[in-house]
This record gives structure tokens, sequence and C-alpha cells, in this order.
């Protein structure tokens, strides 16, 4: 099984895991990560429902510290320093490790205030309208938003929600963007604008993003890990069945299951 390969070793590596096993209470969930992200690329989660993808991408900006029952032995590393030390403030660790979600989510506030409240919290002193409209720029958003900024970010439709949540993302100026299926609620042109605005993110952001759209992965990301899952005494465990460069996951995957998989046979 491929499961600590790390398909880049040219590249800097962003953040790393070390045998990494995630458990929910007494459930194992994923086992035996060993995987390294490259910096300003974007690597795609694949697999079946319940492999883990989620689990493991919420690792990297420490959102399962608020899942009471979770926890894990092993390691996360983000740019050599381990992201669960007890030294690390996790609310420092999520400002510069951004997540974008499934379902676009907005606030009930103006497009401007969705971008600015971030930056207000953590007392950002710079231009708030020069950020505002560079984060927009940033999410191929500004030019259908500019003249009504004031109007609130929950009139949009739901492809231009979720470009301003990646504005809100951008603004608090993050080194990596998590990103969950970002496009599983949208329409297909929505669907790849927002792929378009990857291949843009990916020149100043590091990406890692969960999809079940194999299309997707094959035409977005740089680099696949697929994961799959399997029955044991604990229950169902997820793990890495194989993670290489996106062509050689779709075109020659080393194991089976990865052919299988991606050529629709199962999942
Ligand atoms: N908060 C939680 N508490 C307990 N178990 C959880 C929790 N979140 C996820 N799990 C379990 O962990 C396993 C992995 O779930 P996860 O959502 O990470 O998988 P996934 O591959 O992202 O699935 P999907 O593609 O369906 O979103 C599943 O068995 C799931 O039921």
């Amino acid at each position: 099984m491929t499961t600590s390969m790390n398909p880049a070793t040219k590249t800097d590596m962003v953040l790393k895991t070390d045998n990494l096993q995630i458990y929910y209470g007494k459930f194992l969930a994923v086992r035996d990560v060993t995987i390294d992200i490259p910096q300003n690329a974007i690597t795609a989660f694949i697999g079946p429902s319940g492999c883990g993808k989620s689990t493991v991408l919420r690792c990297f900006n420490r959102l399962n510290d608020l899942i009471k029952s979770f926890h894990l032995r092993g390691q996360v590393y983000y740019h050599g320093q381990n992201l669960y030390d007890a030294s690390v403030d996790p609310v420092e660790v999520r400002r510069r490790i951004g997540m974008v979600f499934q379902k676009p989510n907005p606030f009930p506030k103006s497009i401007y205030d969705n971008i600015a409240f971030g930056p207000r919290l953590v007392g950002y002193k710079g231009d708030m309208d020069e950020l505002v409209e560079r984060s927009l720029r940033g999410s191929a958003l500004w030019d259908e938003v500019k003249d009504k900024l004031k109007e609130s970010g929950t009139a949009l439709s739901g492809g231009q929600q979720q470009r301003l949540c990646i504005a809100r993302t951008i603004a608090m100026e993050p080194d990596i963007i998590l990103m969950d299926e970002p496009c599983s609620a949208l329409d297909p042109i929505s669907t790849l604008k927002v792929e378009d605005l990857l291949q843009e993110l990916k020149q100043k952001y590091t990406i890692v993003i969960v999809t079940h759209n194999m299309q997707q992965a094959s035409r977005s990301s740089d680099y696949t890990a697929f994961f799959n899952v399997e029955q044991t005494s604990q229950g169902r465990t997820g793990f890495i069945v194989e993670y290489d460069r996106t062509e050689v996951i779709f075109q020659a995957p080393k194991e089976q299951a990865t052919q299988a998989y991606v050529s629709g046979r199962f999942g």
C-alpha cells in the first residue's frame, strides 16, 4: 500500500502528517495517515463516503478540536512546527489555515462586512476598503458586486456566495485554504468559475480540496490522495490507498482499488 509517498520531493512541504491515527471516542475513524502537502499546489482528497477525507482535512486547521470525542495520535506539522503542540494557539492556526465549507455560509451582513468581519476581529490596522476590494478581486467576485457592497451577502446567488466565502477566507491573509466539497451545492457554471479561481489561488496559496467529483479532481488538482475504508473489529476505518501526481492517479494508478474507483467501478 502506498500510504507514505511523497510525490513532490523537490517542492516545499507546507503540511506534513506522520502516522496519524484519528479517533472519535474509541472509534478509529482514519489510520496511518502519512502525507506531505506541497506548497502552491492543489491537493485533492477523493474516496468513498466515510473514508475520512473531511476528518483529515479538519485536522489541518484544528477544527476537530471543537468535537468533544475527537483525539489523535501521531503528528501534524505546519512548516515544521507541531500543530498540536500545547504552545500553539488554535485560533491563530485557523487564521493561517482557512476553510471553505460545502454549503456557502455567508454571514447575514453586507457583502462588505462579510469580508471586514474577520480582519476587524483580529484588529486589522490597514485600509479596510482596500482589503475588501483586494479580497473580492482575489475571489473573482469584484466586478459582480462592486456597486452593491452594502447589500446583503445572503442575497447573492449560490455561486457568488461561495466566492464571497472564499474572499472572506482570503481577507485573513491565510497561507493554506482548505475546501470541503466547495462546489457540491453549486450549478455547473458556478462550479467551473470556482475551478478557474482555484488555478489563480494556487499562485498565492496552498490548497487542499475534498471532492466527490472525479472530473473536478482530475482537471483541477496537481496531486491526489485516494482514500478507502475497510471494516475492522473496531468499525469502518479509513486509510490512504495511494497518493501521487493527479495524472498518475487517474491514468496509471499503482493500486487496483484506485483504478476501480477512478473509473467509476465503486464508491
Ligand atoms: N463528529 C463526529 N463524531 C463521530 N464520528 C464522526 C464524526 N465526524 C465523522 N465521523 C465518522 O468518521 C468517519 C469518517 O467521516 P468523514 O466525514 O471524515 O468521511 P468523508 O470521507 O469525508 O465522508 P463523506 O465523503 O461522506 O463526506 C465516518 O465513519 C463518520 O461517521
